[in-house]
């Protein structure tokens, strides 16, 4: 069965930040144990996702953390509407990589929209002094940045469904815009820039 995808989001981070589990948390409601498997290239699934009287279908591309597929990540986020930059909120090194792709994005697609995912947050409320990344300083980034910055537990689900709801809303209203203020056409139609990019981004992977 093929879907049409409205919006391509892609996942970036460090490895082993938690990013295939916030999409296995969100797409299939539930956290796997068992010991940690390094995602290869990327992986992709789309979900249709409810916004007022809209269904907008969230095209995700979940990419390998490993600095050693960074360059293949690149290819990910082009045309990408959405990039949920993850970091370990245990693991102050991986703050540091997701500036790195913070500004990637920046440089490279300026009509993707940037959320910060601190993950994990369960560890941090069972032992607080596990914490290596302050809230307030990555509050004063995304702020910096004009980026949505969200704390997860793929463990608990905690704010897992609000941050892809979030991103879903941010993209029908920003398409809504388009659509009334350019040509009275949906230019956002597809989340692609072009025909190109689309084949590119929905060819099956691994
Ligand atoms: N306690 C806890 N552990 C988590 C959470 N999310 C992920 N983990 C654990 O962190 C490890 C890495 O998770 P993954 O989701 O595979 O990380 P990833 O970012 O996709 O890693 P790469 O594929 O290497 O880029 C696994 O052992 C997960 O069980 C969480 O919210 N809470």
């Amino acid at each position: 069965m093929t879907m049409r995808v409205d919006a391509k989001v892609v996942m970036l981070g460090k490895e082993s930040v938690g990013k295939t589990s916030l999409v296995e948390r969100y797409v299939h409601h539930r956290f796997l144990v068992g010991p940690y498997q390094n995602t290869i290239g990327a992986a992709f699934v789309a979900k249709p996702i409810q916004v007022g009287d809209k269904v907008v279908t969230l095209g995700i591309w979940d990419t390998a953390g490993s600095e050693r597929y960074e360059a293949m990540s690149r290819i990910y986020y082009r045309g990408a509407r959405a990039a949920i930059v993850c970091y370990d909120l245990t693991d102050t090194s991986s703050f540091q990589r997701a500036k790195f792709w913070v500004k990637e994005v920046q440089n490279c697609e300026e009509h993707c929209k940037i959320y910060l995912c601190g993950t994990k947050v369960d560890l941090i409320e069972s032992d607080r002094g596990l914490r290596q990344v302050d809230y307030h300083d990555v509050q004063d980034f995304a702020d910096e940045i004009g980026a949505q910055h969200f704390e997860t537990s793929s463990k608990t689900g905690n704010n897992v469904d609000e941050l892809f709801q979030k991103v879903a809303e941010d993209f029908n209203s920003i398409s809504f815009q388009f659509m009334t203020e350019e040509t009275g056409q949906n230019t956002c139609q597809g989340g692609y820039r072009n025909e190109a990019d689309k084949k590119i981004a929905l060819q099956p992977h691994f």
